[in-house]
């Protein structure tokens, strides 16, 4: 994997009339993650939203270099699909690699996405984050709903991503076990 850089400079953010955060800055090379660390309703995943281009700042400015994926509540499957097929999408657009086992995926191809279990919807998000090549993963509470093996397992494959040179940012209210983790905490930027 090439390596990749992501920088937040001086960021504040708004949502209706209320700033919720201001001054948020880090910088981030290859291998290295980031834990947004804050309670409900801070402002972590609007921030990941900053990150990713799909929200402005307030003010301050994002870089990026290497292609970014969020993964947030919003799985990116057809829910009428049987979940091989809608992973199959994405796998035939990256030419990625299957990662179905790692994520225990392997016996439910033929469910419909709209009736997997939030574990399993879990699980199918972060297998469509790591079909695909992007360098950057945005997480967006990726262990919610996940029991104790698949929280582990979640946390193998970021840092499989990290070992492979990808920068990983979470937002996450429960701790990580992450190696190296570098903690933001919000409630110090609170608008
Ligand atoms: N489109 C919007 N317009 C106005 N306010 C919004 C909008 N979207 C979110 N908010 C508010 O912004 C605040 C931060 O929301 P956000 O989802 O970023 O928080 P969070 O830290 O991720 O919370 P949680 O831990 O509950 O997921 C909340 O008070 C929310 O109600």
């Amino acid at each position: 994997m090439q390596s990749c850089r992501l920088a937040a400079h001086d960021i504040s953010c708004r949502r209706g009339d209320r700033v919720l955060l201001r001054g948020v800055g880090f910088r981030l090379r290859s291998g290295e993650a980031l834990h947004l660390a804050g309670p409900n309703g801070i402002g972590k995943s609007s921030l990941l939203r900053i990150l990713a281009g799909l929200l402005r700042p307030f003010s301050g400015h994002v870089e990026a270099e290497g292609g970014m994926a969020l993964s947030d509540e919003r799985l990116p499957l057809d829910v009428h699909r049987p979940l091989g097929a809608a992973l199959d999408f994405w796998r035939q657009l990256d030419g990625a690699a299957d990662v179905c086992n790692d994520f225990g995926l392997e016996d439910l191809l033929d469910v419909p996405v709209r009736y997997l279990s939030t574990g399993q919807r879990k699980r199918a998000a972060l297998a469509c984050l790591a079909t695909g090549g992007a360098r950057i993963w945005l997480l967006d509470e990726p262990l919610n709903g996940l029991d104790a093996h698949w929280a582990t397992a979640a946390q193998a494959a970021i840092e499989a991503h990290r070992a492979r040179g990808g920068i990983a940012v979470i937002a996450s209210h429960q701790p990580l076990e992450l190696q190296r983790l570098e903690v933001l905490p919000l409630l110090d930027h609170v608008g």
